[in-house]
């Protein structure tokens, strides 16, 4: 048998369903009430082994699609989520071989759906197939953690509800598919400078709790009845700092939406659509009333990061 010398995966982007943030923590962070949906929104990671005599440890990273630009731009160094997330699994487990990542792209840059992310959480299960390191889910999960509050969730997918900053997972029935447009801003937002703003809009904000009304209406799998429960804390903090986005989550409400909200830390807007052919339309109206840069659309929820090839 060949060993094998390449490991591709797919991980898809999310989109928060409820984002409630209490007061600010001694530690810099916020405890939140995170209702995480991972929609069909894929970046791909592929994982190579290197020549033999390649330095050890050493990696390599090449990056292609939606790479962003100015401040927010993806770095290609060390710096680079999915770098520090194959360094920590090559440290904790003692596997580490050269290995070049080739990341691809689709989910917008420091848009609010957590694409760096999900590239560090589909590098921890490539490296972790392509050296055989055999890490139970757990064990992924709390290596995540440390990683950054929303690396954990793309391992799961689908639905789940984040606790503590928003890596205490617990998956949440999801009854019924659910569409989705999502209105790409120029540039990013940075996540810290929506905090930042967040504490000084509201410096009494009270402990978050899960809202039991959007829990029964995704069991339930009724979309208006979601569309009607989607709520997100920061959205105040990104629209003060993009004040344009108020047009944008208008434009969505007039063409009926069944619920419009800013994802997690901006700036991408995200509308809730009756089905398919809804989510056509809302897009192609948010396009005429140039009120973004680009749309997508997208269905959820998805499976987390998994192995294509
Ligand atoms: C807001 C959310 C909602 O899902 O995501 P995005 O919308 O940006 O993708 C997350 O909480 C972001 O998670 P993530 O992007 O992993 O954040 P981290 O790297 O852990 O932290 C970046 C910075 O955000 C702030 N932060 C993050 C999480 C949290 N619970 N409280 C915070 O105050 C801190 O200022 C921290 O320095
Ligand atoms: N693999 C990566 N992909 C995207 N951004 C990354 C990555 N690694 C590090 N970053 C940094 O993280 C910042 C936040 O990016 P991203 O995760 O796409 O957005 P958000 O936190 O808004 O969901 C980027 O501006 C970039 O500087």
């Amino acid at each position: 048998m060949t060993a094998m010398t390449a490991v591709t995966v797919r991980v898809p982007a999310k989109v928060n369903l409820q984002l409630a943030v209490g007061p600010a923590r001694e530690d810099g962070y916020h405890d939140l009430v995170n209702v995480f949906h991972a929609v069909s929104v894929f970046d791909e990671v592929t994982v190579t082994a290197r020549e033999p005599g390649s330095a050890p440890g050493e990696i390599i990273l090449r990056v292609t699609g939606e790479t962003g630009s100015g401040p927010t731009r993806v770095p290609d160094d060390t710096s680079n989520l999915a770098v520090r997330a194959a360094a920590v699994l090559a440290h904790e487990t003692g596997a580490g071989t050269p290995i070049t990542i080739d990341l691809h792209k689709n989910i917008p840059v420091a848009g609010g759906m957590a694409g760096g992310s999900a590239d560090a959480a589909a590098t921890l299960v490539a490296c972790d197939t392509l050296w055989k390191t055999g890490m139970a889910q757990q064990d992924l999960l709390d290596l995540a953690a440390r990683l950054g509050s929303d690396v954990a969730f793309p391992l799961l997918g689908r639905t789940a509800l984040g606790t503590g900053r928003g890596e205490v997972l617990e998956p949440l029935p999801c009854g019924g598919g659910l569409h989705w447009v999502f209105a790409l801003a120029e540039g990013g937002l940075s996540t810290g400078e929506v905090f930042r703003a967040y504490d000084r809009l509201r410096p009494d904000a009270p402990q978050p709790q899960c809202d039991p009304a959007l829990v029964a209406a995704l069991a339930s799998g009724d979309a208006a009845a979601v569309g009607a429960a989607l709520d997100n804390d920061l959205q105040r903090a990104a629209v003060s700092l993009r004040p344009e986005l108020s047009h944008t989550l208008a434009v969505g409400e007039e063409a009926g939406a069944l619920g419009t909200l800013v994802s997690g830390s901006g700036p991408t807007c995200a509308f809730l659509a009756a089905d398919e052919r809804d989510a056509q339309r809302i897009a192609a109206r948010l396009l005429e009333a140039g009120r973004c840069a680009r749309t997508i659309t997208a269905y959820g929820d998805v499976p987390g990061a998994s192995v294509v090839s």
